[in-house]
């Protein structure tokens, strides 16, 4: 402060003492600035060295001070710092108290040698936080000159200080925005600077700022603080909380319960399924030591105290207040020195466990018991839909097949057209192991000799005229995994049969025109309605081949051979097509009769035609005889000829009944009395007649019947 520099009182004279009063002054005090000063010690001007000259010229020691007094001064209080006088626009400074009186006469180089030891030490002082500073620091002036660069910034930029100082920035180190500082004037913080090394990156954060002087930018300083550390260590942070938050989810997300104990056995961590099998709630037991549940009688023993003296892991049963058998175990947790610092306890609930392992055993047999209701009920549907019988010998037929199906054997399936040996193919596929893969069926009669090979093994492109440019696989290669069905193998060509039984054995086939074989694993059926054996001996079946397909011949009956079989069949094209169209029919029973006498030359395909042609070209509900086609009512017509009358009788009834069944039949198959008159060569009237004495009959036997009963 100004105060300082007061070290006696001023030297003053009056504005009319003269400049040889000052003279005489300045021989008893050493020469300085003396302040001419007013009756009340105010301070009107000065005079210094120099006095006695005015422009060159010598001027009389007479003349009055208040001539020659210099007034430009400025007046300051004694508590004003040196460094704020330093800067008035004055090179005299009056210290005056706050009466106005002057104090002392302080100069520009009074505050000049006072300030000179203290920014001495500043700058000193300066020099060792710079050298210090773990932030490097560069300054530049206004012309981009480095002009401070502490040994931190050495370490930064690997440059020496003597070899940056007096240099141009960018000649020194990479532009880091600092030249811009001089333009902008504005101070820029926190700007990532990553810098690669040979040994690796690091990256500093910089802070640049300008240098003001009397509002102009003079330089600019710019820190530059190394952050590796720190973000490794916010990384470190970052990926530990992330652990922490994993951990946390992992203990809670358990099934099990979970306490953790620290090794002065205060309980740390509960999780949720602790709380439900013990019914101790987190806030109460977290923070509290473990004993205190085996006081409070949760526990018959601390196990948190067995592991800490066993320093391993110990397992016991208890029984929770809830009554669940628990299976608690408790688990050391060391640190790197092998201490124990957790004890981590698992509660596992046995009695939810055993509860658990009865449901999936329940539920396993559930399922089992839907699994085979759902087969049962698809074998049903499968029956149902493709495949119905009621006959003894048919019902051994499906036995057969069923059986076979489980074995991958060759079946040959014999009988007449239409007796349904493509039903049972398909049901043998149905009830195998390959029945996810394809049944496909190949009619070798219905296909050109000379296609039929390349359908059977396909063709390799280019094989033929003709052939696609990509080949094509052929049916051995589409049933893949699957069911072939050779139907009408009796009318394979001899060529043929060779290279089928090839395919046989080697289970390999070659397609046409090429000459790599590719396996095939395909399960072969074949069926036909000819003679094979007789075949054999006529030379236009090989035996080989025979015998290669006749491992396990299935003989289907005709129709006719199982006629128990007629009715649940009509029964089921009446339902399928049903089904099908929505319009369902009923046979007389008079029709039913003739199905059953019916020869059936076509078999079941003949019989499902008939009810499909019945059920959609007949408008009546009820099929009788004379809906049916020509050729059944030729049969109507011969098995109706056989009237019969049951037992002994009189024979008046006897007539009458043949009577009574002959008109009937020919009524239903003509459908008026009229034609049935002519059929039986007799009149309408007669056939009227006879009825209305038929009638009469029945009635009259009824009322019999009906006394009979009273009486009885
Ligand atoms: N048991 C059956 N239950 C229900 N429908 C059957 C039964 N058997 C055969 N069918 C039906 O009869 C028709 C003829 O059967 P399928 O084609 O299997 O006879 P096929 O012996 O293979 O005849 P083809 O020798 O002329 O090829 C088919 O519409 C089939 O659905």
């Amino acid at each position: 402060m100004l105060a300082n520099l007061i070290k006696k009182p001023p030297l003053t004279l009056c504005p009319d003492q003269t400049i040889g009063d000052v003279l005489r002054l300045w021989q008893e005090h050493p020469i300085g600035v003396v302040g001419i000063v007013d009756e009340q010690g105010r301070l009107l001007g000065v005079v210094g060295s120099g006095l006695t000259f005015r422009d060159g010229t010598p001027i009389s020691l007479d003349t009055k001070l208040a001539e020659v007094m210099d007034k430009n001064f400025i007046s300051m209080s004694p508590d004003v710092y040196q460094e704020e006088a330093w800067t008035a626009p004055s090179e005299v400074i009056a210290i005056v108290d706050a009466d106005g009186k002057l104090q002392g006469i302080s100069t520009k180089y009074d505050l000049a040698t006072s300030l000179y030891p203290y920014t001495k030490f500043i700058s000193r002082e300066l020099d060792a936080v710079l050298n210090a500073a773990h932030t490097g620091i560069i300054s530049i002036n206004k012309d981009g000159i480095i002009t401070t660069f502490n040994p931190a910034a050495e370490m930064i930029t690997r440059r020496a200080r003597n070899e940056a100082i007096g240099k141009f920035l960018t000649d020194v180190v990479i532009p880091t925005g600092l030249l811009e500082i001089l333009e902008t004037g504005e101070t820029k913080f926190g700007q990532r600077l990553p810098v690669k090394y040979s040994v690796g990156t690091r990256i500093y954060v910089s802070n640049r700022s300008p240098i003001i002087e009397d509002g102009k930018v003079i330089g600019a300083v710019g820190i530059f603080q190394d952050i590796s550390e720190i973000e490794f260590i916010s990384h470190e942070l970052e990926s530990v909380k992330e652990l922490n938050k994993e951990l946390k989810a992992l203990i809670e997300s358990s099934y099990d319960g979970i306490l953790i104990a620290r090794r002065d056995g205060v309980v740390s961590q509960v999780n949720e399924a602790y709380t439900r099998m013990t019914g101790l709630r987190a806030k109460d037991i977290v923070g509290r030591p473990f004993q205190k549940l085996v006081e409070g009688g949760h526990y018959a023993s601390s196990i948190v105290d067995a592991v800490l003296k066993k320093k391993k892991a110990v397992t016991n049963l208890q029984t929770s207040p809830m009554g669940n058998r628990l299976l608690i175990t408790g688990n050391p947790v060391a640190n790197e020195r092998g201490e124990i610092v957790r004890v981590v306890i698992n509660v596992r609930d046995l009695t939810e466990f055993e509860k658990l392992r009865q449901e999936l055993h329940d539920s396993k047999n559930l399922n089992r018991r839907y699994q085979a209701e759902l087969s049962t009920r698809n074998d049903q549907r499968n029956k149902e839909q493709d495949l119905t019988s009621s006959s003894p010998e048919m019902q051994s037929v499906i036995d057969l097949c069923t059986r076979v199906a489980q074995v991958d054997s060759t079946v040959l399936l014999i009988g007449d057209s239409g007796v349904g040996k493509e039903v049972l193919a398909k049901h043998i596929h149905s009830q195998s192991a390959r029945k996810q893969g394809p049944f496909i069926k190949i009619n070798c009669g219905a296909i050109p000799e000379t296609l039929l090979e390349s359908e059977l093994f396909g063709y390799e492109r280019g094989a033929f005229t003709g052939a696609g440019k990509d080949g094509k696989p052929g049916i051995f290669e589409m049933a893949h995994n699957g069911t072939l069905l050779l139907d009408e193998i009796g009318d394979l060509p001899l060529s043929l049969q060779v290279k089928l039984l090839r395919v046989l054995q080697d289970k390999e086939i070659i397609r046409v025109g090429g000459t790599k074989t590719r396996s095939v694993d395909v399960r072969i059926l074949a069926a036909t309605n000819r003679n094979l054996a007789d075949m054999v001996q006529q030379g236009s079946f090989r035996e080989d081949l025979f015998f290669r397909l006749n491992v396990v011949p299935v003989q289907i009956p005709p129709l006719r051979d199982r006629r128990s079989d007629i009715v649940p069949l009509l029964n089921f094209f009446c339902e399928k097509y049903y089904k099908k169209y929505g319009i369902r029919k009923q046979f007389s029973p008079e029709v039913l009769k003739i199905f059953y006498e019916y020869h059936w030359p076509g078999n079941i395909r003949e019989l499902e035609n008939i009810v499909e042609r019945m059920v959609v070209t007949e408008p009546e509900t009820v099929i009788t005889p004379k809906h049916l086609p020509e050729s059944l009512r030729y049969v109507m017509n011969n098995t109706s000829a056989k009237v019969m009358v049951q037992g002994v009788l009189p024979f008046k009834e006897a007539l009458l009944e043949m009577e009574s069944q002959l008109i009937n039949e020919a009524l239903n198959l003509y459908g008026s009395t009229y034609k049935a008159a002519k059929v039986l060569g007799i009149d309408q009237s007669t056939v009227i007649r006879k009825l209305q004495k038929i009638k009469q009959f029945k009635n009259n036997r009824q009322e019999q019947a009906n006394s009979f009963s009273v009486i009885k």
